[in-house]
C-alpha cells in the first residue's frame, strides 16, 4: 500500500481523525503557550536586568548614605568637642596674619590637626579641613599612599606658609603652599551653599576626582550664644576610588561608571535621594547594554552614576532559557500526544472497535447478544442500539423467510385446494420427464375435469362451486398414491402425474378408481350434490415426449371422454377423432380470447320496416377473429362457449359493446327505436345477471326500453316457473324480450300467452318457403295472427328475396331481418348504411 494510500485510510479513521484534532489543539496551546513564555521570558528577563540593577543602585546608594553618615558623624564630633572650639576661638580672636604669634597659634593650630587626625580616622574618611570664621584655610590632614599627612597654615610676614607631617613624623616642615591646591584642597573656604543649610549639617556633595569620586561633608559651626557668629566651616571628604566601584561592580555584576555628562538617551536621572526601593530604574537598552543611573548632586556640576549591564551575556542566558523552554514544550507534546493515543485508544478506538465487531457479527448474520459496551457514553448508547438492530434484523429475517416460505408456497399452490398449482405442476412434470428420460421408464398424465360444474358455479353461486372444489380435492387427494402428483391447475380441472411403474401398467383402474371417488353426492351446507368427472390419460414415451404434448394429448383425450357421455375415462390415441381434437384445442382459444377480450368484434345486422322501409333497429352479432384459428362463426364457438361456461363472461361483454355502440349511434344522430343482443339460456341462468344487467344499462346509459333480449324456446323448456320469473323481471326492468328461431321449438304457440315477451322472431326456415310452400305459408300467417291476439311484434329473419318481402308486408309482419336488406355489417359500415337508407 503506498504511503499516500495508507495516510488517507489512516486519516478516514474517526480515532486517527479524533486524535489529530486533539493533537492539533494541544499543539495550539503549546504554541501559545510558547508564545506567552518567550514573552514572559523576554518581559522577565527585562525586569530581572531592571530589578539587578536597581539592586546595584540600591547597594550603592546605601553605601554612599553610610559614607555620608560616617563623613556627618566624624565632622560633628568637632562642633561638640569644647577643646577644639577653643582652639579655633584662641584662633579666631589672636591670629593676626602681620604680626603673626607662631609660636601660639601654630600650637594650637598643630593640636587642631591632630585632632582632626584623630576624627578622620576614627571615621575612616579621607580628608577633613579646618577653616576659620573668616574661611581661611587652618589645617587640614588627608591620607596619602604613606599613611595620612597633617598640613597647618602658618604666616609669615602676612603670607601663608604650609607646614607638613606626617602622621608618624615629628617635625612640621614648610612645603610650598600649592602643595595643597595639589592635595585638592581650597585655601579658602567657599562659601557655595546658604549658611543655614550647613549649620543643620545635612550638606554632602560630591565632586568627580581624577581618582574617583569625592564625597564632601560641609559644617559650619557658630557661636552657641550668638548663632548669628560664624566661629569655623570643617570639610571632612572621603574618595570613592576605582577600586571601591570595582568591587562593587564586582559584587553587583555591573560595570558601574561615574561621569559628568548626561548619557545621550537619557533627558533626566533620578537624584541619589530619590532612590527607595519601590520605584525602578528607567533602563535605556542600546545594542549591547541595558544602561541605567542616577545624579549625584555637588556643589558644582553633577556627578552622573552610571550601571552598564552587557547585553550578550544576558541573550545568551536567554537563549539557553528558550532553548531549555523548548525542550521542555516538545517533552510536554510527545507526552501529551502519548497520552492523548493512550486516552483516543481506551476512550475510542477500543470501543469503536467493539462496535465494528457487533456490526460484522451482524453482517454474518449472528444475531445472539452481543456483550454490550461499558463505557457508560454515547459509545454504549450506540452498542445497545446495535444489538436492537440485531433484534429488529432478525425479527425481519424471520418474518422475510416466514413470508418468503409463504410466497414460495402460494406460488406453487392453489390457495382453495392448498393442491399444487398449474406452475408447480408443470415444474414437476419436465423433471419427471428426464428422470423418464434417462431410467428410460414410462409416466402417465391423467387429465380430470368436472362434468357440467359451470352449471354449479351458475345456478348456485361462485361460493358453493368453491366449496365443492375443495371436498373433491379432498377425495382426490385421498385416492391418489403418495408419490403421485395431484395438482389443480384451473376452474374444475385437475392433473395426476403418476410415475409409479406398478400402477403403470394398470391405468384404467386407476382411472376407474378416481371416477369413483364421485359416486357418493358432496355435502356442501347441507345440500347435497352431485357431479361426476371426465378423465383423459397421455402416456411417456408413446403419447408425447414433452410436458406441452402430454398434458395437451391428454386434455383432448377427457374431451374424447367427455363427448362419449361424461363420467367416463380414455386414453389418448394417435387416431383418436380430429374433431375432437379440433374442439379441445378450440375450447383452450377461447379460453384465452375470453381472457383477452380483444379477440372479439360485434356486427350489426340491420332491421327494416317493410312499410315505411327505414331502419327499426339492429341486432347484435358477436364475431370472433382468432389469431390462431382465424375467423371463427358464432355457431361454432358459441355452442363450445356454452358447454365452458364461457358464454357469461363473452355474453357480458356483448351486452355492455352493444349499449355502447348504440349509444355511440345516437350521438352521430342515428336514432334506432332498439338494439338486439342475443342471451343464451345459460346467461339467463346465472345468478348474477339479473344484477349485471342492471349495472351494465346504468353505467352505458341507454334506456332499458331501447334494449331488446332475444332468446331461444329451449330457455323455458327446462323450469317453466323459473323462466317465466326470470323473464318478467326483466320486463318489469323495462326491457323488451324477442323469442328468437320462434316455431323451431316445441312448446305449443298457446304457452305464448303466459310469457311475459314483446315480440317474436320467424325462424328463417319458415321464410325459407315463402311465397310458394303452402305450409310456410300457413305457419308465418299463424304465427302472424298469434302474434296480433297477444298484441306481440313479429321480425321475420332470413329474408333473402323480394317476394318474401313482398310477403310478409302484405301478411302485416311488422319487421324484415336479411340479407334482403344487408348482411350483419361491422360499426363503421353500419353507420354508412343507415345514412343513406335515411337519405332515400
Ligand atoms: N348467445 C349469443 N348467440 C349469438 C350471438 N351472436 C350470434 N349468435 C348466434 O349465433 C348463431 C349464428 O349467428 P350468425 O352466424 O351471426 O348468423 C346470423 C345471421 O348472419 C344470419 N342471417 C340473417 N339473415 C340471413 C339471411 O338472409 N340468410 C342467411 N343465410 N342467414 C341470415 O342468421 C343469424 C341470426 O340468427 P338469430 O340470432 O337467430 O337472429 C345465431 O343463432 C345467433 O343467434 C351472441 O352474441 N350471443
Amino acid at each position: 500500500m503506498g504511503t499516500f494510500s495508507w495516510l488517507k485510510k489512516y486519516s478516514n479513521r474517526l480515532s486517527s481523525r479524533f486524535s489529530m484534532l486533539v493533537t492539533l489543539a494541544g499543539m495550539i496551546v503549546l504554541l501559545a503557550l510558547g508564545i506567552y513564555f518567550e514573552h514572559f521570558l523576554q518581559q522577565s528577563f527585562l525586569r530581572n536586568t531592571e530589578i539587578r540593577m536597581q539592586y546595584g543602585f540600591q547597594r550603592l546608594a546605601y553605601n554612599l548614605r553610610q559614607i555620608e553618615s560616617g563623613l556627618q558623624e566624624g565632622i560633628l564630633f568637632i562642633r561638640s568637642h569644647d577643646t577644639s572650639i577653643a582652639a579655633i576661638e584662641l584662633i579666631n580672636n589672636y591670629q593676626d596674619k602681620h604680626s603673626y604669634n607662631a609660636f601660639l597659634i601654630d600650637e594650637e593650630k598643630k593640636l587642631l590637626a591632630e585632632e582632626l587626625l584623630s576624627r578622620v580616622k576614627l571615621s575612616f574618611n579621607d580628608t577633613i579641613c579646618l577653616y576659620d570664621q573668616n574661611g581661611d584655610l587652618v589645617a587640614y590632614v588627608r591620607r596619602t599612599a604613606l599613611g595620612f599627612s597633617l598640613n597647618v597654615i602658618s604666616y609669615h610676614d602676612g603670607s601663608r606658609v604650609l607646614y607638613r607631617k606626617q602622621e608618624l613624623g615629628h617635625q612640621y616642615v614648610a612645603v610650598p603652599l600649592n602643595r595643597a591646591e595639589q592635595d585638592g584642597i581650597d585655601l579658602q573656604h567657599q562659601f557655595l551653599y546658604p549658611g543655614d543649610e550647613v549649620k543643620r549639617n545635612s550638606l554632602v556633595t560630591y565632586r568627580s576626582h581624577p581618582d574617583g569620586l569625592m564625597m564632601t561633608s560641609h559644617l559650619s559651626i557658630t557661636n552657641p550664644d550668638h548663632p548669628e557668629k560664624m566661629v569655623a566651616h570643617i570639610e571632612m571628604s572621603r574618595l570613592l576610588g576605582s577600586q571601591f566601584f570595582n568591587q562593587l561592580s564586582a559584587n553587583l555584576n555591573l560595570e558601574l561608571h561615574l561621569t559628568d555628562q548626561l548619557p545621550s538617551g537619557f533627558s533626566a536621572l533620578p537624584e541619589l535621594t530619590e532612590i527607595d526601593t519601590d520605584s525602578l530604574f528607567p533602563l535605556l537598552t542600546t545594542d549591547e547594554y541595558y544602561i541605567g543611573g542616577y545624579q549625584l548632586s555637588g556643589l558644582e556640576d553633577p556627578v552622573y552614576t552610571l550601571a552598564y549591564m552587557e547585553k550578550a551575556p544576558l541573550v545568551e542566558l536567554l537563549q539557553n532559557n528558550r532553548h531549555r523552554f523548548l525542550l521542555l514544550l516538545i517533552t510536554l507534546a510527545l507526552l501529551s500526544l502519548f497520552f492523548v493515543y493512550l486516552a483516543v485508544n481506551r476512550s475510542l478506538q477500543r470501543p469503536l472497535r467493539a462496535l465494528m465487531q457487533q456490526i460484522h457479527h451482524i453482517e454474518q448474520q449472528n444475531y445472539s447478544g452481543q456483550d454490550v459496551l461499558e463505557t457508560g457514553d454515547e459509545l454504549e448508547a450506540i452498542s445497545i442500539k446495535l444489538n436492537q438492530l440485531a433484534d429488529t434484523i432478525r425479527d425481519r429475517e424471520n418474518a422475510l423467510e416466514t413470508s418468503k416460505a409463504r410466497l414460495e408456497y402460494l406460488s406453487n399452490h392453489d390457495v382453495l385446494t392448498q393442491l399444487p398449482n398449474r406452475r408447480f405442476f408443470s415444474f414437476r412434470l419436465s423433471y419427471a420427464l428426464e428422470q423418464a428420460r434417462t431410467d428410460k421408464h414410462q409416466l402417465a398424465l391423467m387429465y380430470l375435469d368436472l362434468d357440467q360444474f359451470k352449471q354449479v358455479n351458475d345456478t348456485l353461486g361462485h361460493h358453493v362451486g368453491d366449496l365443492l372444489l375443495a371436498q373433491v380435492a379432498e377425495r382426490l387427494r385421498d385416492n391418489v398414491g403418495l408419490t403421485d402428483t395431484l395438482a389443480r391447475i384451473g376452474g374444475d380441472e385437475f392433473n395426476i402425474l403418476i410415475e409409479r411403474q406398478e400402477i403403470l401398467q394398470d391405468l384404467s383402474g386407476t382411472a376407474r378408481k378416481l371416477l369413483d371417488v364421485f359416486r357418493s353426492p358432496f355435502n356442501i351446507n347441507g345440500q347435497m350434490l352431485s357431479i361426476s368427472s371426465s378423465i383423459g390419460i397421455a402416456v411417456y414415451p408413446q403419447d408425447g415426449d414433452t410436458a406441452t404434448d402430454l398434458i395437451k394429448h391428454a386434455d383432448i383425450a377427457m374431451y374424447q371422454a367427455k363427448e362419449a357421455g361424461r363420467n367416463n375415462f380414455c386414453f389418448f390415441s394417435e387416431d383418436m377423432s380430429r374433431h375432437i381434437q379440433e374442439k379441445a384445442r378450440l375450447h383452450r382459444a377461447l379460453r384465452q380470447a375470453v381472457q383477452d377480450g380483444n379477440q372479439f368484434v360485434l356486427h350489426y345486422q340491420p332491421k327494416i320496416s317493410p312499410v315505411s322501409g327505414q331502419i327499426t333497429g339492429v341486432e347484435a352479432l358477436v364475431r370472433w377473429v382468432s389469431p390462431e384459428h382465424g375467423f371463427i362463426p358464432p355457431d361454432r364457438f358459441i355452442p363450445l362457449a356454452e358447454e365452458s361456461g364461457l358464454i357469461n363472461a363473452l355474453g357480458r361483454w356483448v351486452l355492455k359493446q352493444g349499449c355502447q355502440d348504440f349509444i355511440h349511434l345516437k350521438s352521430m344522430g342515428i336514432h334506432l327505436q332498439h338494439i338486439s343482443i342475443n342471451v343464451s339460456n345459460i346467461q339467463l341462468n346465472h345468478r348474477d345477471f339479473l344484477q349485471e344487467l342492471k349495472g351494465m344499462i346504468a353505467d352505458t346509459g341507454i334506456t332499458p326500453e331501447q334494449l331488446e333480449l332475444e332468446m331461444t324456446e329451449s330457455f323455458i323448456a327446462s323450469d317453466q316457473q323459473e323462466a317465466i320469473q326470470i323473464l318478467q323481471t326483466i320486463r318489469n326492468m323495462g326491457l323488451q324480450l324477442a323469442i328468437d328461431d320462434f316455431g323451431t321449438g316445441y312448446s305449443a304457440m298457446s304457452f305464448l300467452q303466459k310469457l311475459p315477451i314483446t315480440r317474436l322472431k320467424i325462424d328463417k326456415s319458415f321464410v325459407d318457403g315463402l311465397p310458394h310452400d303452402n305450409d310456410s305459408i300457413a305457419l308465418v300467417k299463424a304465427m302472424l295472427s298469434l302474434a296480433e291476439n297477444f298484441s306481440l311484434a313479429v321480425t321475420a329473419e332470413g329474408v333473402e328475396y323480394q317476394e318474401q318481402m313482398e310477403f310478409l308486408k302484405k301478411a302485416g309482419c311488422h319487421e324484415i331481418q336479411g340479407y334482403f336488406y344487408s348482411r350483419p355489417l361491422p360499426f363503421d359500415d353500419l353507420v354508412t348504411y343507415c345514412k343513406a337508407r335515411k337519405n332515400r
